[in-house]
C-alpha cells in the first residue's frame, strides 16, 4: 500500500480531492462507461468533499458521467433525518456538484427487506461495473464502513451492530445521547472494498494514530479491518502528520522516502 503523509487535515483534504479529480478525468468517463466512486460519510472526508465542489465548481472536474456509491447508512433513521447518510452527502455534496441524482446510490435502512436490500446493492455495483475508486475513512478502532472489529475480511453488503464504542463515537452527531444513536446499519463488506479497482483512506488526528499503526505495521487481522488493505492491490492511505504519532520512526521515514518521487496529484490537474 502507499501511505502519503501530509502535514496537516487542510493539506490531506487537498491531495485527497485532487487524487479523485485526476482519477476521474483521466477515465474520461461518458454514459456508457461512467467512473464508480465509493462514497464515505464522517468528519473526515468533509474537506476533501470541499475542495472537489471548488474543483467542480471551477470546470476542473465533472461528475456528470459518475456513479457514486455509499458505503453505510444506519437502519430505522428516516432518511430525511439531518444525520441520516442520505442528509449528510446531500448535504455536504451531491447538491453542490453536477451529479445526477439517478447516478447516486445510498443504502436504504428503512426497506421492508434488509437482506434483499443488501443483496440488490451489491448487484447495482455489479451493474455499474465495479467500483473504480472507493474513497473512506477509518474508525479509532480501525473500521471501514461500518465494519467493525471482528468482521470478516470477506464480507459482502449486510446489516452489523455497532460496538458501543462507535455508538460512543458518533454520538457527538447526537446531541452526545447515546441513546439517540441507531444501533445498527447496513454496510457495505469488507470484500465489497477489496473489489474496488483502488482505494483512498483518510486517516487524520490523533485519534486515529492506533487505528493507522495497527493497519500499517500490525498482521492483517479481523480486529482492524482497515489492515485488509494489506492485500489490495492499488491501496492508498493519505494520512496527516497527527495520525503518524503512533508509527515507529523507521516506517514514518521509510513512507516519507519512498514517496518523494512520487507525482502530486495537483500538478496533474494543471
Ligand atoms: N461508518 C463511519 C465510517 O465510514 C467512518 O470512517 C467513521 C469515522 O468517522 P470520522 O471521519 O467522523 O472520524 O465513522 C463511521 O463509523
Amino acid at each position: 500500500m502507499r501511505l502519503i503523509i501530509e502535514p496537516d487535515y487542510e493539506k490531506v483534504s487537498e491531495w485527497a480531492a485532487m487524487y479523485v479529480a485526476s482519477r476521474i478525468n483521466a477515465a474520461q468517463p461518458t454514459a456508457e462507461k461512467p467512473f464508480v466512486l465509493g462514497c464515505p460519510t464522517g468528519s473526515s472526508p468533509l474537506g476533501m468533499y470541499k475542495k472537489l465542489i471548488e474543483l467542480n465548481k471551477a470546470g476542473k472536474v465533472s461528475f456528470k458521467n459518475v456513479i457514486t456509491f455509499n458505503m453505510d447508512e444506519y437502519v430505522g433513521l428516516p432518511e430525511e433525518h439531518p444525520e441520516s447518510y442520505h442528509s449528510f452527502m446531500w448535504n455536504n455534496f451531491f447538491s453542490h456538484i453536477d451529479i445526477k441524482k439517478e447516478n447516486v446510490n445510498i443504502l436504504n435502512g428503512n426497506a421492508d427487506d434488509l437482506e434483499q436490500e443488501c443483496a440488490r446493492y451489491e448487484e447495482r455495483i455489479k451493474q455499474a461495473g465495479g467500483i473504480d475508486l472507493f474513497m473512506g475513512g477509518v474508525g479509532p478502532d480501525g473500521h471501514i464502513a461500518f465494519n467493525e472489529p471482528g468482521s470478516s475480511l470477506v464480507s459482502r453488503t449486510r446489516q452489523k451492530t455497532l460496538t458501543q464504542d462507535t455508538v460512543i463515537a458518533n454520538s457527538r452527531f447526537f446531541d452526545n445521547d447515546v441513546n439517540k444513536v441507531p444501533k445498527t446499519a447496513l454496510t457495505v463488506g469488507v470484500g465489497t472494498v477489496m473489489d474496488a479497482k483502488s482505494v483512498m483512506i483518510i486517516v487524520n488526528g490523533y485519534k486515529k494514530a492506533p487505528a493507522l499503526k495497527a493497519a500499517v505495521e500490525g498482521g492483517v487481522s479481523q480486529m482492524c479491518t482497515l489492515s485488509a488493505l494489506q492485500m489490495h492491490p492499488k491501496a492508498i492511505i493519505i494520512c496527516d502528520e497527527d495520525a503518524t504519532m503512533d508509527l515507529k520512526v523507521s516506517t514514518y521515514r521509510y513512507f516519507k522516502d519512498i514517496e518523494r518521487n512520487h507525482l502530486d496529484p495537483a500538478t496533474l490537474m494543471k
